[in-house]
């Protein structure tokens, strides 16, 4: 199993005391395998993602990430376990607006164990990007900005991929386009896959959901 969650929890702290926002949560993934993470505005769907990201610590239970503990670990920890194995898409592209297209998809992989020609060459190419690396994001479209962002990801060859909200910046053609995409390459590089989305059609477009509702699994 790639990712396991056992048994979450997660409050943040407010005026009048902890404010409970996971409440028990356990699913698994493995590899190959897409998941959307639905629910209502404020049930905790990007908290949770951010925990399986270690961007955060849970407050009490497990997540495994290739069978590593990374509640457990502190922050140094995690942040070696997310350049290693994971990848996040996230709604803002977060290009680097001094770097190229070419510079930008070769960033993260380059903290990492770097990244092959061909491997770039391949991702431009499936990601229809190959006329465009020598521009600056400000010169792209939105969809192209996030093929960026998802090439960039892909690159790094992670093996578990996280996106929260990845087409919620886009209209639903192109939206739905970049997904498809993503899909693909996700498929084809054997990751497992995480999204966040308030969509049901996008949810549908996945393997299984899991829906949070006020911090439980539903
Ligand atoms: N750092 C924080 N400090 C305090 N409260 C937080 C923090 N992060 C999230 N929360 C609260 O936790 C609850 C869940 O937030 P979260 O962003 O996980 O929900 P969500 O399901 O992703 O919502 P949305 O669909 O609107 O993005 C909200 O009530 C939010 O205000």
């Amino acid at each position: 199993m790639l990712l396991s969650v056992s048994d979450v929890h997660k409050s943040f702290a407010s005026a009048d005391g902890p404010v409970p926002v996971l409440r028990g949560v356990s699913f698994t993934l493995d590899h190959g395998q897409t998941l959307a993470l639905t629910g209502e505005s404020g049930s905790g769907k990007s908290t949770l993602l951010h925990l399986v990201a270690g961007l955060d610590a849970p407050d009490d239970g497990r997540i495994e990430v290739a069978g590593k503990d990374i509640a457990g670990l502190d922050d140094a920890g995690r942040a070696a376990v997310r350049r290693r194995d994971v990848g996040l898409v996230f709604q803002q592209f977060n290009l680097i607006p001094s770097l190229t297209v070419a510079q930008n998809l070769s960033f993260h992989a380059r903290l990492g164990e770097g990244v092959s020609p061909e491997r770039l060459d391949y991702l431009a190419q499936r990601l229809g990007l190959a006329d465009l690396l020598a521009r600056y994001p400000e010169q792209l479209s939105g969809g192209q900005q996030q093929r960026v962002a998802i090439g960039r990801t892909l690159a790094a060859e992670p093996r578990l991929i996280l996106a929260d909200e990845p087409t919620g910046n886009l209209d639903e053609g192109t939206g739905d386009d970049v997904l498809s995409l993503m899909l693909e390459l996700v498929a084809d590089s054997g990751a497992a896959f995480l999204m966040v989305t308030h969509s049901d059609r996008l949810a549908g477009q996945l393997d299984a959901r899991l829906h949070l509702r006020a911090g439980q699994v539903a």
